[in-house]
């Protein structure tokens, strides 16, 4: 099973959102990381088949997807970033609808949406319309419709955007056992969500992929650039104008814990710290830095 991703370019008039993309995706989890406008949307619209490239081609097992046609329904799940319900229906009904969309007989359906609503612990809310349901709610909705035919290619779009720590580890332990055997992208700027689950991880940025590897050997790429000490917490303001400061943490007695990115240490009681996906996304996208009190 694979899903290869040839030369591909989305231009919308004159700003190329995907430029050149080549990519095979095999089966297990796949992060697809990068800034705000990087071009995740546009390359998972193309991968999902809903929108066509300007140039290049998609296949799946050797086959262009969109001679795919009526297969196409069973061997794709897509989760769009921007969700468009029908927010009249409630969710078991909407599920009904999405389940005849993509021709599942009614009694598989209903078995199917049973099971799902209770992964998704939504199961209470089944009657609900869903315009009443919070955000994290509608968007446990849209997993569960996306998993609905037991897709073998799921692309899901920011999909743990508006979801709280707790749904979003239930979400990651529900994905872990769906991505046996099967292709699950996920795109996100949350690289946490990420960093447990995906294999492989593909890094965009300027509509370009410029990392592709499994989560190990990416943060090698930080290996010996990630420090950490203590400081007096009077002295943090020197410290963040001069370091690249990744996180930091107040402690009781009037220090603070930071860690920072730098190509030697910076203090004599630094020490290397053990690097994680995160330490590398900062590093190749410093703009993004936040630090977290
Ligand atoms: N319909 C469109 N017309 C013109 N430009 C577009 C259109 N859709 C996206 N773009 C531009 O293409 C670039 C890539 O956008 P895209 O939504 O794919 O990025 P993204 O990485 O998904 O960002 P985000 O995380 O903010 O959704 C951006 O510069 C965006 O402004």
């Amino acid at each position: 099973m694979k899903l290869e991703v040839e030369n591909i370019t989305k231009k919308y008039k004159d700003k190329t959102a995907v430029d050149n993309v080549s990519i095979t995706f095999t089966p297990g989890v796949w992060g697809l990381l990068g800034a705000n406008g990087a071009g995740k949307t546009t390359l998972m619209r193309m991968i999902a088949g809903i929108m066509e490239p300007t140039e290049g081609k998609i296949l799946y097992d050797g086959v262009p997807i969109e001679t795919l046609q009526g297969e196409y329904r069973r061997i794709f799940g897509y989760l769009p970033q921007e969700f468009g319900f029908y927010p009249e229906f409630n969710v078991q009904d909407y599920l009904e609808y999405m389940a005849a969309l993509k021709g599942m007989p009614k009694r598989e359906a209903k078995r199917k949406i049973d099971e799902l609503l209770e992964q998704v612990s939504l199961s209470e809310v089944r009657k609900k319309k869903i315009v009443k349901l919070s955000g994290g709610m509608k968007r446990r909705v849209g997993i569960a419709q996306a998993l609905l035919n037991d897709p073998e290619v799921l692309i899901l779009d920011e999909p743990t955007s508006g979801l709280d720590p707790g749904e979003r580890v239930r979400f990651r332990n529900l994905l872990s056992e769906f991505a046996k055997d099967r292709i699950v992208v996920i795109s996100t700027h949350i690289v946490s969500d990420v960093e447990y689950i995906a294999n492989q991880n593909a890094i965009m940025k300027d509509g370009k992929i410029i990392e592709n590897d499994t989560t190990e050997q990416l943060v090698r790429l930080v290996d010996g650039k990630i420090w950490e000490c203590k400081i007096p917490s009077s002295d943090l303001v020197k410290w963040e104008r001069a370091l690249k400061l990744i996180n930091l943490r107040n402690e009781a007695d009037g220090t603070t814990s930071i860690r920072y990115l730098s190509d030697q240490a910076e203090t004599p009681d630094s020490v290397s710290a053990v690097p994680r996906l995160e330490d590398l996304y900062l590093w190749l996208f410093p703009q993004e830095g936040e630090v977290r009190l």
